[in-house]
């Protein structure tokens, strides 16, 4: 058997030295690493431990015996416990300091260019009510229909109302919607035997329009009694404009299924961004904090400084929101994008802000790139703004064959984004700075916007 300084159910008085890039408290002992939900730096706590495990383990808290300066009051623990807002106990100043030490963190560790400035994490006045974006699970309780969010490393269902960091007319929504639901008797879905019916209620509200789109996830196509219900949400709802049947047959974690019915209205909504209007359908990205989604795109345009005379590719482009933004200060915009539905979109919205000088193709950035460099298209500003995987190798190799004068790279995942800079690097291709922006407070996500260019 192996030795571990401590053992489960153990209780130890412990203080809490880091924050692990999740927002859990750490505590050593004898150098062993304790994991500790809801405990910050310098808190002495005194807890129980639940796990111990080959290289960490993990404690809950029973007491906190000394607070620390920077803890705040925490709306609900649940938020905590769920992950809807795991870092809700900590003050803004110091999430954001947290951010920018966790892109610091990468920056030495994983792309080993200590000499890459990090600025200050730009933030928000008011850090709460932001998300426009829900995706709810429902599941029964005790014989109800209920809905809120899973506990953390489960999908253990905590009932919950006020998310917090959502649009509150979207949390107000959601309540409204389980209400019809509960008296309709809808049947919810069992994930354990995947049976039952409605699995996921998803909403996403326009930040400027107030447009709100439903999409309700079932396991099944026949949806008994379907457009009745969609006729009385929207009664209730005078702001839904779009409410749509999205079939997810399949036992998985993948929220939206393939197919999907228009139960009324439209199959998207409008909304506004940086003066441009955008439509959004059900399976569309679009940044779920539209305020930080236009500091972010602003600092990414600054720091291209664009001339007239620039072709642009906008890689991992959704609905286009990046191209589009920009189209009318160059000379052309090549986007592409997998999803069929956001390209579609983003060829819409070319059309609706009137703008001829930009094209959208449906593909994925390691193919549609070196055809691109094939058909002789030669950009010398690249947007890049990939899902947190980060960027393909081979994407990354054609592109710095193009030689383009800038790459802008937008990351929502810094452990990604500091590998895909050493693989810029043997290309000649470098930042000085890197700039990161909180669109996602009270979490411990966070963007990162900078330019590199060849040194
Ligand atoms: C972080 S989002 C950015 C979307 C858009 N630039 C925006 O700001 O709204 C990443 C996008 O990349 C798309 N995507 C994922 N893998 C891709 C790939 N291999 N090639 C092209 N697009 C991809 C996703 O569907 C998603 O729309």
């Amino acid at each position: 058997m192996e030795d571990f300084p401590i053992e489960k159910n153990q209780e130890l008085e412990v203080t809490i030295v880091d924050l692990t890039h999740l927002g859990m408290g750490i505590a050593k002992i004898e150098g062993y690493p304790i994991f500790i939900e809801n405990a910050l730096p310098q808190e002495k706590v005194r807890i129980r431990v639940l796990k111990v495990g080959k290289k960490f383990g993990f404690g809950k808290v029973l007491t906190l015996i000394q607070e620390s300066p920077y803890r705040q009051a925490v709306e609900n623990e649940d938020l905590l416990r769920t992950g809807v807002a795991p870092l809700s106990h900590l003050q803004y100043k110091q999430q954001l300091e947290f951010k920018q030490e966790q892109v610091k963190n990468v920056i030495v560790k994983t792309a080993k260019m200590p000499d890459i400035q990090v600025k200050d994490t730009i933030g928000m006045e008011q850090p709460f009510g932001y998300r426009n974006k829900a995706q709810i699970p429902v599941r029964k309780i005790d014989g109800v229909l209920q809905t809120g969010f899973y506990r953390k490393n489960s999908h253990e269902l905590v009932p919950l109302d006020h998310f917090y960091i959502q649009d509150p007319a979207i949390d107000a929504a959601i309540v409204v919607i389980r209400e019809i639901l509960q008296q309709f008797e809808v049947k919810v879905y069992n994930e354990k035997n995947n049976s039952g019916f409605l699995r996921h209620i998803v909403i996403r509200r326009g930040y400027q329009t107030h447009e709100m789109m439903v999409v309700l996830v079932t396991r099944k196509e026949h949806f008994f009694q379907g457009e009745k219900i969609a006729q009385k949400i929207q009664e209730k709802l005078p702001e839904v404009v779009s409410i749509i049947q999205n079939i997810n047959p399949k036992q998985t974690n993948v929220i939206l299924g393939a197919e999907e019915k228009v139960l009324l209205g439209r199959n998207f909504i409008y909304d506004q961004l940086l003066g441009k209007t955008f439509r959004i359908s059900a399976k569309s990205f679009y940044q779920v904090n539209t305020q930080q989604a236009e500091v972010l795109y602003q600092k990414a345009f600054d720091l291209a400084d664009l001339k007239k005379s620039d072709v642009v590719v906008d890689a991992y482009s959704g609905i286009g929101t990046i191209g589009l933004s920009l189209a009318d200060q160059v000379a052309h915009v090549y986007g592409m994008e997998t999803i069929k539905q956001a390209v579609v979109d983003a060829q819409e919205n070319a059309k609706l802000n009137d703008i001829n000088n930009a094209e959208y193709i449906a593909g994925k950035a390691g193919t549609i790139m070196p055809q691109w460099q094939k058909e002789g298209i030669q950009p010398n500003v690249i947007f890049v703004d990939p899902p947190r995987k980060g960027l393909d190798q081979s994407f990354i190799e054609t592109t710095c064959e193009m030689n383009p004068e800038k790459i802008v790279y937008i990351s929502c995942n810094p452990a990604t984004m500091a590998r895909d800079l050493k693989v810029f690097a043997e290309s000649g291709y470098f930042t000085d700075s890197i700039q990161p922006v909180d669109l996602f407070p009270q979490t411990h996500h966070v963007e990162t916007v900078m330019v590199l260019q060849k040194h």
